[in-house]
């Protein structure tokens, strides 16, 4: 389950946050940059508004000398806050900076921040994880450098949730995110994803939050077990016959057509250790959206790009038939998709193309109603 973070900077940008179903309530000022600090009363503040309905976090500026950082925790732990979260230095003394804050681990949930857009040094996750700490969370600190989907791809961000995942740590992902890139950070296993500028109004970080745009990002982040519970009890009636499925029998297309990259492919011993050029075509059959123009309503061909990219990142395949059927698979991991047709081809083999075509249907689609 991927939770919802909403950095918020007052009790009423809270109650909002609240209200449109945020998982962890995050105190953060975004005047003062990526990781801004609040101070400990308006930490205070919220930690009381929110009296327990959900975890808070709240951010700490690492002061350089160690009885300083000591301090800065142990007034953090006071206000009362779940997580506590620090930019991690990248100075060749963090894993001193790491294990001296084991102690700190042991009372409350640490979350150390690596930046994207600085040259993240992921070596030191396993201190992290010695140490005791909660998780490691990427975010970006030059917002207007792009969103972190634009620094590191799909299977990047993948590796790095897998790398905490191995390590027992949560794994967090955060950066100028915007609503379409939901969907296509869903597939990387993130314990959290992160929002501020996708919260408020026209995306801008330091603004109001915007209730619509809470809500918007919520309902496209799976929902709580309580809730998936009370699908699953629509789902029942809909099995007896007491209400119609919503457009069970409409499809619509989205598709990716002649996309082409170049790959490590082939079984030959002369089709190893170089490139050649394989197209892509794509068509996701996908359950009709009741809302036009609505983020919710949509499966994105980008999610199609990304796995095709995915496949490419995991090195040298044999046989296009498995790229096809790996890429059929990531499509259909979407509930919306409720079959594709993959066509993948070698163009560089013969004067034409050569390669596959198959089509896959979601099986689990009827097992998803109850007896
Ligand atoms: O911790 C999450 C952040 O506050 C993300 O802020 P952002 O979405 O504006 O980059």
């Amino acid at each position: 389950m991927t939770l919802m973070l909403a950095s918020v900077l007052s009790r009423e940008e809270a109650e909002t946050a609240l209200a449109y179903g945020a998982d962890i309530i995050d105190c953060k000022d975004p005047a003062r940059g990526a990781l801004g600090a609040l101070s400990l009363a308006q930490i205070k503040e919220i930690v009381a508004a929110v009296a327990g309905r959900r975890p808070v976090s709240a951010v700490v500026d690492l002061p350089h000398d160690a009885a300083h950082a000591r301090q800065a925790f142990e007034e953090a732990i006071e206000t009362g806050v779940e997580y506590v979260k620090f930019a991690l230095p990248s100075t060749p003394d963090a894993d001193e900076i790491i294990a001296a804050l084991a102690p700190i681990a042991k009372r409350v949930k640490l979350v150390a921040v690596l930046f994207a857009d600085l040259h993240p040094d992921f070596s030191r996750l396993p201190a992290l994880a010695k140490a005791g700490f909660h998780g490691a969370m990427l975010d970006t600190a030059h917002k207007h450098n792009g969103r972190l989907i634009d620094i590191m791809t799909v299977g990047a961000l993948s590796e790095f949730a897998a790398s905490c995942h191995e390590l027992r740590l949560a794994a967090g992902l955060a950066g100028a995110l915007e609503p379409p890139d939901v969907p296509r950070l869903l597939v990387t296993g993130a314990d959290v994803i992160g929002f501020r500028g996708a919260l408020c109004e026209q995306g801008d970080r330091q603004g109001a939050l915007s209730a619509a745009a809470v809500a918007l990002i919520r309902d496209l982040i799976p929902t709580r077990p309580d809730v998936v519970e009370e699908m699953a009890a629509e789902w029942a009636l809909i099995a007896r016959g007491f209400i119609q499925p919503p457009g069970v029998d409409d499809t619509d297309c989205v598709f990716l057509h002649d996309y082409v990259l170049p790959m490590e492919v082939g079984a030959y011993a002369h089709e190893y250790g170089h490139t050649q050029r394989v197209r892509f075509n794509v068509d996701a059959e996908v359950t009709r959206a009741e809302i036009s123009d609505d983020m919710r309503a949509v499966f994105s061909y980008d999610v199609i790009m990304d796995a095709i990219k995915m496949i490419l990142a995991s090195g040298h395949v044999a046989m296009v038939e498995t790229i096809a059927e790996r890429l059929a698979e990531s499509v259909l991991l979407h509930e919306r998709v409720r079959a594709v047709t993959v066509q993948v081809e070698k163009l560089d083999v013969a004067p034409g193309a050569v390669g596959v075509k198959i089509r896959r249907e979601r099986h689990d689609h009827k097992r998803a109603v109850p007896d």
